[in-house]
This record gives C-alpha cells, sequence and structure tokens, in this order.
C-alpha cells in the first residue's frame, strides 16, 4: 500500500459524506445542496489565464503565470487528442452508470480510492453537486471490474495509459516549472526521479475523475467548494465545457476568474508543494468548479507528488531569503490537510 493510501485509512471518512445523490432521478435542488450566497460569490469576471507552448517554453512567461496565476493553459504538450477523447467517454461512461452500479465501486471510509463524493466534503455543511471516482495504480483493476465485472478492460486501458502519459508530462512540467526559477536538473534529481541518476522512482500520484451532472438551480449549488491542491502540480482535463474558477489574485476582494477550455488544451494547477519548495513564489490558487443547467461536465485531475518518504523543502532559500517554511515529507503535509483543510499550509510556516 502507497504510504497515501495509509494515511487515508488513518483518517476515515464519515459514512453521510460518502454517497453522493442521486443525481437523475433529482429534479430539484434539496436544501442538504443549497449554498448560501456570500458561498457562492458575484459572477466570475473574465482575465485571460496564461497560454504556455511547452514545446518551447519561455522561462519568463512560465515563471510569471506561476508567480502571478498558479494556473496556466498549455499546448503542444504531446498527449494525443484521441487518448483526451477516450479519458472523456470513458468517464461519461462511468458517471451514466445507475446509482446501484455506481454504489458497487463505493469507497469505504478509510479508502482512498473508488466511487464517491470528494474527500473535502467533510469541511462542509453543504454538500456539493458533484460525484467522484478516484483512481491509484493498485485500486484500478479492483474498482472496474466491480462496475463492468465482464466489460472493463476499455476502462482499465484508457485509464493506465492516461496515468502514464500524464507521469512523464507531470515530471516533464516539474522540470520546467522549477527550472523557471534556476534550478538546475541535477538540483532536482531527487525531486523528479525519471532524469538519470536518480536514487528513486517510486513517485506518487493519483487520479481524480469528477462529474458534475446537469443541476436545477446551477445558480444556487456549488459542484467543488473552493481548495487548493495537495501536490506538486494537477494536470487538469476538463473537455469542452466551462466549470472551473480561480480566485482573482490582483484583486483586493476576492473575486473569481472562469478558466475557459482550450481546445486541446489541458490545464496545470500549481500545488500547495509548489509553493513550499519555490519558498513561497509560486501560488497554489485556490480554485472550484460551478455547475450549469444544460451539460453534463466531467475533469480528469492527475495529481502529481513527490518520491515517497522524501524531505521536501524550500529550494531556492538563500541569505536574503530566509525559508519560509520548515522541511516535510507529502505524507506529513497530506495528514494535516486532513485534518486542517486550507489552513494546512500555514502549519509548516517557520
Ligand atoms: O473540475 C474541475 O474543474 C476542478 C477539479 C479540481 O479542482 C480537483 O479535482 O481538485
Ligand atoms: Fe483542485
Amino acid at each position: 500500500m502507497s504510504s497515501v493510501a495509509q494515511l487515508f485509512k488513518n483518517n476515515p471518512v464519515n459514512h453521510d459524506r460518502i454517497i453522493p445523490l442521486d443525481f437523475t432521478n433529482t429534479k430539484t435542488l434539496p436544501e442538504s445542496h443549497v449554498w448560501s450566497t456570500p458561498e457562492l460569490e458575484p459572477e466570475p469576471m473574465t482575465r485571460p489565464i496564461p497560454v504556455i507552448n511547452i514545446s518551447s517554453p519561455e522561462k519568463a512567461l512560465l515563471r510569471h503565470a506561476c508567480e502571478e496565476w498558479g494556473v496556466f493553459h498549455i499546448t503542444d504538450h504531446g498527449v494525443p487528442p484521441s487518448l483526451l477523447h477516450n479519458v472523456e467517454c470513458q468517464m461519461k461512461r462511468l458517471f451514466s452508470l445507475p446509482m446501484h452500479r455506481k454504489i458497487l465501486a463505493v469507497r469505504s471510509p478509510d479508502e482512498s480510492t473508488g466511487y464517491g463524493m470528494v474527500r473535502i466534503s467533510m469541511f462542509y455543511d453543504k454538500l456539493m453537486w458533484s460525484e467522484g471516482f478516484s483512481i491509484m495504480d493498485f485500486s484500478l483493476r479492483r474498482h472496474a471490474t466491480l462496475l463492468w465485472p465482464d466489460d472493463h478492460a476499455e476502462f482499465c486501458n484508457v485509464m493506465e495509459e492516461y496515468q502514464k502519459e500524464m507521469k512523464d508530462l507531470s515530471h516533464r512540467l516539474v522540470r520546467m516549472v522549477m527550472g523557471s526559477l534556476g534550478l538546475t536538473h541535477k538540483e532536482l534529481r531527487w525531486l523528479v526521479p525519471n532524469i538519470t541518476g536518480s536514487r528513486t522512482n517510486s513517485s506518487q500520484s493519483f487520479l481524480q475523475l469528477n462529474s458534475y451532472p446537469v443541476c436545477p438551480d446551477p445558480g444556487l449549488a456549488m459542484g467543488l467548494a473552493p481548495h487548493t491542491d495537495s501536490s506538486l502540480l494537477t494536470i487538469l482535463y476538463q473537455g469542452n465545457i466551462p466549470g472551473l474558477e480561480i480566485q482573482n489574485l490582483q484583486a483586493e476582494k476576492s473575486r473569481w476568474i472562469g478558466v475557459e477550455p482550450m481546445e486541446g488544451g489541458l490545464v496545470v494547477i500549481m500545488g500547495d508543494l509548489s509553493h513550499i519548495i519555490s519558498n513561497g513564489r509560486f501560488k497554489s490558487t485556490m480554485h472550484r468548479a460551478v455547475v450549469n443547467k444544460t451539460h453534463h461536465r466531467v475533469s480528469a485531475a492527475y495529481f502529481s507528488g513527490p518520491p515517497k518518504n522524501l524531505q521536501i523543502g524550500p529550494l531556492t532559500a538563500d541569505t536574503d531569503h530566509p525559508p519560509l517554511y520548515r522541511r516535510l515529507t507529502w505524507e506529513e503535509y497530506l495528514a494535516a490537510k486532513a485534518t486542517h483543510f486550507n489552513k494546512a499550509l500555514t502549519l509548516f510556516r517557520c
């Protein structure tokens, strides 16, 4: 069992925060899913999110995107469009199953993988208009067999291929974004395991499939509540239905900016660990997902983390910029996040 899976075992979730509503049979928004206006905040504004062509990235542009936005689109990433299409089809296939079938692969309270509400549901009184399916290498075939006893090969093959592509891409991206701070491949060897000469290759990751069904009253519902990701970075595929919003870091008042889907593009979200490694320079931006009345939206979030048991800490600290965070492992960070949620980062301040 991976240390991440073990961690979830130690932080069980309440039963009433696991099984989602049967959305297809719900025609009006139940009180349990009505969010108050201050939580939903005003209409999102639009500002163009940076776009980085990663086949020839400009260092300064990339650094600016990580420092000022913490979120950017990537193009020319090399992930075949046919694979993205297949991932989307398989997600729709899974989430369109009737509830009595999806429930066969439900996550148990101390498990990290399977079907259910997202784990952050336990930090909010109101419930979200979404359902999820979490995958780690060891769990994929077991859960897929429960969903489709005779017909799971295609789902598994697509998700395995996608995870492989995401792993390579995330390693490339970590090297690129940290490289934009002037860190060399040698300095990053311990963090990105497939660089030649690395001592370990056990980086950890997991894939979260999200589904936001058509909602009868989207103005009062929340797809995925505000959070930062605990990863080094997250690669998000969101198809062509809008829904992702990020908090505007430039405005004094918290406002949300819609991250419009880009044809063939993927979105990169900087995680809390990159914020720590960059000594606070890279932002792990707060983001959320909203829902709509006409389209079933799905997204796939690949959370990339460092190798198991690796101690990480600020790499760019020097005498003029003393370290803002103490050293920690991903496991330690996830444990803090599992109990303190959005306040976890401040617990590691020096
Ligand atoms: O569905 C989305 O747009 C956001 C998903 C997300 O933020 C997550 O899974 O952590
Ligand atoms: Fe997220």
